[in-house]
């Protein structure tokens, strides 16, 4: 395979405005600042990735400020006009900074990108990926009342979706999955409740055993394992780990405690697609399912996450819902679509669509132009 040589990077601030609000147990986002990394080889063939932060830190310790400070000030210095012989050696070559996977994600995927394309190959073929489709699920927010989500669960279960997330949190649990349930007793229903409930809670968290839910995703704190192997031991429905699995490391110590029964593998969470393989892995030698979980992501990180469900213990449905599910217009072509349930994999180089230009600069709040050392210079 050939190398890559990074001799430019763009950073391309947007502002993205999703079509419907989205609610989770810590708060509603209407949009979001997204920076969209371009990574350029000496050849002239670019490669993209995003940052999946909000503007808050509500869900990790990120947000696009300090994901966008971190490119700029570490981490596009550490790759730009250096040679790259394969994208899994970049995480590694990040390891002097600590956490900030977001901002790690973001430029790490674009090289990947950008090293499939250089050889002239889809990004599955470099990830080992084995399928030309792929299932997927919808992620849902917490609704106004259960009538209110029984109809958008209706909606989903019509245009064939193969998994149904509902968000989840105290005062909004029992009577909307029991709603849920009365309508339709037989859908892969799991619940997400984003660290809204602890141990106090358990006599609640019990009483989801009665739903039948394939999974709970992230009952418990943000950065516990302890107490949700313990959790785990009480109830009966696998417990799915989010935030708290936010490496190749934690993800092996929740499998020793026994956390968890699933993971769901968040490419940015975890600072990447090489540690994405890596715990992907780890949890198919320790037969832990997992599922490619989603971040409100645009049409590229939404391409990043379809090439790596194609990878053989992907085997769950994963929040990758077609872009016009989030946007009025994404930034890619082909725009990602769904056929009853199913994207098929684009069989173009790297991420497999096209980044439209245009469309980007409709949003462009503004962008950072990286060609050598002394561009990093400046203040923030
Ligand atoms: O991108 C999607 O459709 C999934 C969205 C989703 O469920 C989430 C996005 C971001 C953070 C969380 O609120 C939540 C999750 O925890 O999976
Ligand atoms: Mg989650």
């Amino acid at each position: 395979m050939e190398s890559v040589h990074i001799s430019q990077v763009i950073l391309h601030i947007i502002d993205a405005s999703l079509k419907t609000p989205f609610t989770t147990s810590f708060g509603t986002m209407e949009s979001k600042e997204v920076c969209i990394v371009e990574v350029i080889d000496q050849s002239g063939i670019s490669g993209w990735g995003e940052t999946v932060t909000s503007n808050d830190p509500d869900y990790n310790e990120e947000t696009t400020f300090t994901a966008v400070h971190t490119l700029k000030k570490f981490l596009i210095p550490a790759v730009l006009n250096r040679d790259i012989t394969h994208p899994n050696e970049v995480f590694n070559q990040f390891k002097f900074i600590k956490r900030n996977h977001m901002a790690k994600a973001a430029i790490e995927t674009a090289i990947w990108d950008v090293f499939a394309k250089k050889n002239e190959k889809p990004l599955y073929e470099i990830m080992g990926g084995v399928k030309q489709q792929i299932e997927v699920g919808k992620s849902i927010g917490i609704q106004k009342t259960p009538d209110h989500l029984v109809d958008r669960v209706e909606q989903f279960v019509n245009e064939g979706f193969k998994k149904i997330k509902v968000k989840i949190a105290p005062g909004f649990d029992s009577e909307y999955l029991n709603a849920v349930r009365k309508k339709f007793p037989d859908i892969p229903l799991m619940a997400d409740a984003n660290s809204a409930y602890s141990l106090k809670d358990m006599e609640d968290l019990k009483k989801l055993d009665d739903y039948r839910l394939i999974m709970i995703e992230q009952p418990l704190a943000h950065d516990d394992i302890i107490d949700h192997a313990h959790l785990q031991k009480n109830i009966e429905t696998p417990i799915c780990l989010d935030e708290s699995v936010y490496s190749f490391e934690t993800a092996k110590k929740a499998i020793e405690l026994g956390s968890g029964r699933i993971i769901n593998i968040k490419i940015g969470r975890v600072g990447g697609l090489g540690e994405a393989i890596k715990i992907h892995d780890l949890c198919q030698e320790h037969n832990i399912p997992v599922w490619c979980g989603g971040m409100l992501e645009t049409g590229i990180g939404r391409a990043h996450n379809i090439q790596i469900t194609t990878l053989p213990n992907f085997t769950i449905p994963g929040d990758t819902a077609p872009s016009q599910h989030y946007w009025e217009e994404d930034i890619i072509s082909p725009e990602v679509v769904m056929d009853q349930g199913i994207i098929h994999i684009p069989q173009g180089t790297g991420i497999g669509y096209e980044v439209d230009r245009k469309k980007i600069n409709k949003k462009l709040i503004t962008s950072i132009n990286f060609v050598e050392e002394k561009s990093l210079a400046g203040s923030f």
